[in-house]
């Protein structure tokens, strides 16, 4: 359940990181007890986002809050949020019950049976150092930590990240019922779209460090459509739309459009198919952009199936 109160606001937040400009005015309010999914290409500026929510670095412009306290170096918004980043160290003597008995020091809310019972469903070892464990494990141990601390605002940096679809699974399952114990508000990046979608409330894609969508899930249903069919004829139907990504493959064309129908013109043209966009193809042609109508391996069920 989501209220109006934002626990998460940015306003024209603003990064650089060496040459690098990875965030770029950035505002958004997250809705309290939102699952929101954090998306976008590689170096979009998701990580450096996350950390800047989570107070472990500081926008160079703009201001980010966190239930309204400003999360860097500030005492009285260290219990508010948890993370572990995707690139977590650990001491090199530390083991996993080490951290199962320092995670009550460092959150108020720690949930020493939760945790145990996160331990048992990834089936972690006990006996190697946290360096030594596996990418999923250590995906695992950042899970752990994010659903243990019962933290008003987790965020989770590409939790699934190396995890087995068995893990995956118990990942998600974890996750909804642990919200709905004890809810509050999450937010995740992902590449897996197509495979989280369910778990989300509301979507934030960011592209080249700019923030390009915001909003519910809901909302973006059906926002945009996939028109497919010979290149002329889906060059005249959508010359009147927003085209947000084209790609080709000899004399065919494949443009995710932001209309709900394709537009009007395709609608009445029985050459083309005109299909609602998915989440997974919106984000990825949010990030594609239109430069051009690039010619690209077809895939399965697209441009392959109109040109048999
Ligand atoms: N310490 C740094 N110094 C210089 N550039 C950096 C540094 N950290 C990140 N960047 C750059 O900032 C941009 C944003 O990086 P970020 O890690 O936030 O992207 P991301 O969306 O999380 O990517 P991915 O999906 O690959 O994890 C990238 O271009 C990255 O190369």
């Amino acid at each position: 359940m989501t209220t109006t109160a934002p626990a998460v606001s940015a306003r024209g937040v603003g990064r650089r990181l060496g040459s690098t400009q990875a965030l770029q005015d950035v505002s958004f309010d997250l809705p309290t007890g939102a699952v929101c999914g954090l998306l976008g290409r590689n170096g979009a500026g998701k990580t450096t986002l996350m950390a800047m929510v989570a107070g472990h670095d500081r926008p160079d412009a703009g201001e980010i809050a966190v239930h309204g306290e400003r999360p860097f170096e500030n005492p009285a918004a260290a219990g508010l949020v948890s993370m572990v980043r995707d690139n977590q160290r650990y001491p090199d003597d530390l083991h996993l019950a080490h951290l199962l008995r320092v995670g009550p020091l460092f959150h108020a809310g720690w949930d020493a049976d939760l945790a145990a019972e996160v331990v048992d469903a990834f089936r972690l070892p006990s006996k190697p150092q946290l360096r030594k464990l596996s990418r999923g494990q250590s995906s695992a141990v950042a899970i752990l930590v994010g659903l243990a601390s019962r933290a008003p605002v987790t965020v989770l940096d590409e939790p699934t990240l190396g995890l087995d679809a068995t893990s995956r699974q118990v990942f998600a399952d974890l996750l909804v019922r642990d919200l709905a114990a004890a809810p509050r508000t999450v937010l995740l990046s992902t590449h897996l779209v197509d495979e989280l979608e369910g778990l989300l409330d509301h979507v934030l894609v960011l592209d080249g460090g700019r923030l390009v969508r915001d909003a519910a899930l809901e909302d973006l249903h059906g926002s945009a459509s996939v028109v497919l069919g010979p290149a002329d004829a889906v060059e005249r139907a959508t010359a009147d739309v927003a085209v947000l990504a084209s790609r080709r493959v000899g004399g065919f064309l494949e443009r995710v459009v932001e209309e709900p129908g394709g537009s009007a013109r395709a609608a009445g043209d029985p050459a083309l198919q005109v299909r609602p966009a998915g989440l997974q193809e919106l984000v990825a042609a949010l990030g594609a952009g239109d430069d051009g109508d690039r010619a690209t391996a077809a895939r399965p069920g697209s441009l392959t199936e109109v040109s048999r």
